[in-house]
């Protein structure tokens, strides 16, 4: 067997693109954490796994949304100076308007999409930095650029990652610690019937294969890209929109209100 390239954690592994990360890491060489609330199937995954690859696979049952079950997992993580790596996957969304919406469970996907993916990346990056190693994959949505399109909540926790992974990755250029933010776009899992928008629903076309899309986005990391939207086919449409982001940041703090706004 090759030797280990280190442990990779991955939250919301026991299905979706979250099981195929896992699959795809074993391949390559990495020992694994899998981290998500149904034990058995998160079994079934580890099994099929040390089956096919012969690695290492612990699990960890977890209900991410509770304070107590996050900070068990952040602890697992700094106490593990062999964790190389951490994908922050696990994630739930919503179709339903505001309106529609039930405010305790938006306050329950801000506390997965948010809250346990900041505090998971708090406990890897300082073991990180010390060695000096690591890479962070943090699983955003093509809805933090169109939050339009599903729920306010769930476009605004996807943002959240957008901006977040954007800040750590300035902050850890000086390091070997890679940061990727990964943008899927409709994709076929689970997501949806959770989302309460089954899959069948959306125009086909739009809706790309799992295994297609961490395949697309662990080539982009292999790449050391910083974004991988693997459904967007013009990549200069992305540069164009950070560019003109960039662009303006040097302008958006001025000592005085614009034109605009200067009465008379
Ligand atoms: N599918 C899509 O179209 C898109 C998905 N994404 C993002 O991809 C990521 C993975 O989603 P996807 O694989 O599609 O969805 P799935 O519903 O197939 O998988 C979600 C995973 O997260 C786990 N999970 C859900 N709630 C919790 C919780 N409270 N605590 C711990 N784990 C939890 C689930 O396991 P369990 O139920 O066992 O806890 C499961 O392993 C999410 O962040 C999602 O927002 C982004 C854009 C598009
Ligand atoms: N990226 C999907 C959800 O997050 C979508 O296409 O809406």
């Amino acid at each position: 067997m090759q030797e280990t390239l280190g442990i990779a954690v991955i939250t919301g592994a026991s299905g979706g693109i979250g099981a195929l990360y896992a699959d795809r890491l074993a391949r390559q060489g990495y020992d694994l954490m899998l981290v998500a609330r149904n034990g058995e199937r998160l079994q079934r995954v580890a099994a099929a796994i040390r089956e096919r690859t012969g690695r290492t696979v612990l699990t960890v049952t977890a209900d991410l949304t509770k304070t107590d079950d996050v900070a068990r997992v952040a602890t697992l993580i700094t106490d593990d100076p062999r964790i190389t790596m951490l994908v922050n996957n696990a994630g739930v969304g919503a179709a339903a308007s505001l309106i529609q919406s039930d405010v305790d469970a938006m306050s329950a996907m801000i506390a997965l999409n948010v809250d346990a993916l900041m505090r998971l990346t708090y406990a890897a990056v300082p073991g990180f930095v010390e060695r000096d190693r690591g890479t962070i994959i943090n699983i955003a949505s093509i809805v933090a650029v169109a939050p339009e399109r599903l729920n306010g909540v769930y476009g605004g926790t996807k943002a959240f990652v957008l901006s977040f992974s954007q800040s750590l990755r300035q902050e850890l250029a000086d390091s070997n610690v890679h940061v990727q933010v990964v943008l899927p776009g409709a994709t076929a899992t689970d997501f949806w019937d959770v989302a309460g928008l089954p899959v069948q629903h959306l125009p086909q076309e739009m809706v790309m294969p799992a295994q297609d899309l961490v395949d697309a986005a662990l080539l982009g990391l292999s790449r050391k890209e910083f974004v991988t939207i693997p459904s967007l086919h013009d990549a200069g449409q992305w540069d164009a929109f950070d560019g003109a982001r960039q662009a303006m940041a040097g302008n958006l703090s001025t000592n005085k209100p614009a034109a605009r706004y200067q009465a008379g």
